[in-house]
């Protein structure tokens, strides 16, 4: 028994020394790099190589696990300077390395003030404008300070229970977050102290900063404290001093990468402008990814439902090359899918908003064709910086109206943009109008998107800001409409959030989103327009009653053709029809032929009798079984229907009297009633009138529709007010009640991440999202940690939450 207790006192002696040695080489690396920080001339040091820096052996160890050596113009700018304590605004092209600019400081300088763990509190907020792009810097961080680093780090982006979240903050370092999401925690949730916090980021600054997001980033910086270290990152990034007095950054350095650059965007990229009327171009955009199905494209919209509609169609039409499609809307889970299953893929093209315009680092994009104007050059560069990213080749071309071409071209030359016109060539230009005219036909939804489609685009225009560039009385809105399949267009209304100042401060891409109720189209103002469009659009259109006389016609013909078909090319008609059952040698033969109701008996081969004849219900004449292909009719029901008789279908006239549906009229009748040009106008106008009628019902059923699924959500949220857990209003995930239980990296463990490794349960396997490292081999690399994973799912998103850098 007191040798038991010896041997634990023992252990827990030697745990102790163990724990006081550790604290004191940390001490001591800390005091070195302090010393190594110090001593670095900004001004003066030749940087070349992430080595060359005064950097933490767990920060070392991550870059080059992530196969970073060497340094970007920005980085080896912004680092140092960011290692020295200096507030930053940093401007580089698309692609070159921002992110590692900002994180190597971040990671470094709680390293070395020891903010480490659940006591130390938040030490460093990250800001991004969107989702995607949190987790996408999450990523990066989680690479590179995975091993060796024991800070707690996670992602507050919304789509989890705010509970969850609250629990996990309190134990953070380090926080990648969006700015509504973080602001609601600021103000809600008791226990997020922000005291500690030494440094605050903003990805995509310029955006952060701007209209959309002003309120919540000044209700931000109102609680966080006066004395931080503020770094200021983007492609755009400008000197506005209204941002810097909103900030309160201290004489910040400029870090750009850009003054002295030819041009704005990366010399690897070649950029080009079509001028297509806004009626042709669907047409463009089809002709294109059917001319390039061994690609990787990113098509950029303005708006949510622009792309939902533009996929829907294209989906149906089936070009050869996948389809995805993304904007702010879809719910979280889809979006992260998405965003993975672009990545991954070798040909895809993937229609989008401008939610995925900043930052994202989708491997290898071939093609970003914008086929809305950006609202401004500044979009622009972040839409076109979706490729040619470090250092590779990547094509991009703008769509430009004929109106928006002078104007626009100005900016971008402005921006220092190279960018050089060419022509679509007319042989490769197909024409998609009547197949969009006819599914929309088809498909009341498809058409109701069309018309949503064609609204949210004509009010991006209205809304958008440089009315040098967008000239909304220049559009083409019927033509337009027409291109969309639509039977002419839809009048907007533009209602009361439209204002002026609402106008001016809102993103255009917030307002479109946000303003479900004022994108639906007014219906008597509609009406007047679609029948406008539809006496049009009629002289193209096949009707759905030129349709019915044309099934007619074939229901006269079809048994008296399948008949001659039959005997004349019987044996070529059955191999087509029956695809791949057909062959004598074919892998299936038939089994037991049921023996029909009123079967001719004998007869078979074997008796030499002839063949066997089967009498089939529906059939006049019994089928005659003479060869294999025959026998194997029998086994398919919708084959054997082609072959029975049809029904014929009758209508009961006012006497009770049954007659045909369609009936051929007498011909000195017919002849009394006019010219058959005459009669034939007559009869489109009365169609014309009845598909006007047609469309007022679907309208009002749309219409009901909405209302019934307004007053559900309505109920659905009161119901959730009911119960108290109002306050997320976002869609709740599967909560993991262990999953931040190991927020708190223990100090000791530092010594020891094998017994860590071995005691946490191997996640799975995973494919990586940014870039293909090669397999490492050897002992060292079956040690390691699991690499590196994207989050594929839910699951993987909690696990990064939850992240322990280790
Ligand atoms: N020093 C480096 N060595 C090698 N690759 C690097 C280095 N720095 C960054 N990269 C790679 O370059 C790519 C672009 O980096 P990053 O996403 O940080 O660019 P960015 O400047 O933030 O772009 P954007 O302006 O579009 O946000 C990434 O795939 C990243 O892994």
């Amino acid at each position: 028994m007191s040798r038991t207790l010896n041997g634990r006192s023992k252990i827990a002696r030697l745990k102790k020394q163990k724990s006081l040695r550790t604290k004191h080489t940390a001490e001591e690396n800390v005091h070195r790099l302090e010393e190594a920080v110090t001593a670095l001339d900004t001004k003066t040091a030749e940087l070349k190589l992430f080595k060359d820096l005064p950097l933490s052996e767990p920060t070392r160890f991550g870059l080059k696990a992530g196969h970073f050596s060497t340094l970007t113009d920005i980085q080896a700018k912004a680092i140092p300077l960011g290692l020295k304590g200096s507030d930053i605004l940093g401007a580089a092209k698309t692609g070159s390395g921002k992110t590692l600019a900002f994180l190597v400081p971040v990671l470094e300088n709680l390293y070395r003030s020891q903010c480490i763990g659940a006591d130390a509190g938040l030490g460093a907020m990250i800001i991004s404008p969107t989702r995607e792009l949190a987790i996408q810097i999450f990523d990066v961080l989680f690479k590179i300070g995975r091993k060796g680093h024991m800070f707690a780090a996670g992602l507050i982006i919304g789509g989890k229970s705010v509970q969850e979240e609250q629990q996990a903050l309190a134990r953070m370092n380090i926080v990648v977050c969006t700015p509504g999401r973080i602001l609601q925690h600021l103000s809600q949730t008791a226990s997020f102290s922000i005291d500690a916090l030494q440094m605050l980021v903003l990805d995509e600054a310029d955006r952060i900063m701007d209209m959309g997001f002003q309120r919540d980033v000044d209700a931000i910086i109102e609680y966080l404290p006066k004395s931080r270290q503020t770094l200021l990152f983007s492609a755009t990034q400008t000197k506005k001093v209204s941002d810097l007095a909103r900030l309160s950054l201290k004489d910040p350095e400029y870090v750009s990468v850009h003054e002295t650059a030819t041009s704005a965007t990366p010399s690897t990229l070649q950029q080009n402008y079509i001028v297509t009327p806004l009626s042709e171009k669907l047409n463009t955009l089809w002709s294109f990814l059917c001319s390039s199905k061994k690609s990787k494209i990113l098509v950029f919209l303005s708006s949510g439902k622009q792309v939902r509609f533009v996929y829907e169609c294209f989906r149906r039409m089936q070009p050869g090359i996948p389809l995805l499609h993304l904007h702010g809307r879809q719910k979280q889970t889809a979006r992260l899918d998405i965003t993975t299953r672009f990545s991954q893929a070798q040909y895809c093209c993937l229609f989008a908003t401008d939610v995925v315009a900043r930052g994202l680092d989708f491997p290898a994009v071939d093609w970003v064709i914008q086929a809305d104007c950006p609202e401004d050059a500044d979009t622009y560069i972040h839409r076109v910086g979706r490729t040619a990213r470090f250092e590779r080749d990547g094509k991009a071309v703008l769509f430009l109206e004929p109106s928006e071409e002078e104007g626009m071209l100005e900016r971008l030359e402005h921006k220092k943009i190279p960018i050089e016109r060419i022509n679509v060539r007319a042989k490769k230009q197909q024409d998609i109008k009547n197949q969009l005219q006819n599914m929309a036909f088809k498909d009341p939804q498809l058409k109701y998107l069309g018309q949503k489609a064609f609204i949210s685009y004509v009010k991006s225009i209205y809304l958008q800001k440089d009315k040098e560039v967008f000239h909304m009385d220049d559009l083409p809105l019927e033509d337009f409409a027409e291109s969309l399949g639509l039977p002419g267009a839809p009048r907007i209304r533009f209602g009361k959030g439209d204002n002026a100042k609402e106008l001016k401060n809102a993103p255009r891409t917030a307002v479109l989103s946000s303003d479900e109720e004022g994108e639906r189209p007014n219906d008597e103002d509609d009406n007047y327009n679609e029948r406008k469009g539809s006496q049009r659009n009629n002289q193209t259109v096949r009707t759905k009653y030129d349709r019915m006389f044309e099934r007619q016609n074939q229901d006269v013909l079809a048994p008296h053709y399948a008949r001659v078909l039959e005997d004349t090319h019987g044996e070529d008609r059955t191999r087509k029809d029956e695809g791949n059952i057909g062959e004598d040698d074919d892998l299936f033969s038939v089994k037991r032929i049921i023996p029909a109701e009123g079967t001719v008996p004998g007869d078979s081969d074997k008796d030499g009798q002839g063949p066997k004849k089967v009498m089939i219900p529906g059939m006049k004449e019994p089928l005659v079984l003479d060869s294999k292909r025959r026998e194997k009719l029998l086994r398919s029901k919708k084959k054997l229907s082609k072959l029975k008789e049809k029904g014929t279908k009758l209508v009961f006239d006012d006497n009770g009297k049954a007659r045909p549906v369609y009936e051929l009229e007498d011909e000195t009748k017919f002849a009394a009633k006019g010219l058959p040009e005459e009669q034939r106008k007559l009869f489109l106008d009365e169609e014309k009138k009845r598909i006007e009628l047609a469309d007022l019902d679907d309208k009002a059923a749309a219409k009901e529709k909405r209302r019934v699924k307004k007053e559900k959500k309505r109920a659905r949220e009161q119901a959730d007010m009911d119960d108290g857990d109002g306050a997320d209003g976002v869609e709740l995930l599967n909560p993991d009640e262990n999953a931040f239980a190991n927020f708190l990296a223990d100090a000791e463990a530092m010594d020891e991440p094998d017994e860590r490794e071995q005691s946490a349960e191997p996640p799975p396997k995973r494919r990586k999202w940014f870039e293909d490292e090669p397999g490492e081999s050897g002992k060292a690399s079956q040690k390691r940690a699991p690499d590196y994973v994207q989050p594929e799912t839910l699951e993987d998103l909690e696990a990064l939450a939850a992240g322990v850098l280790e």
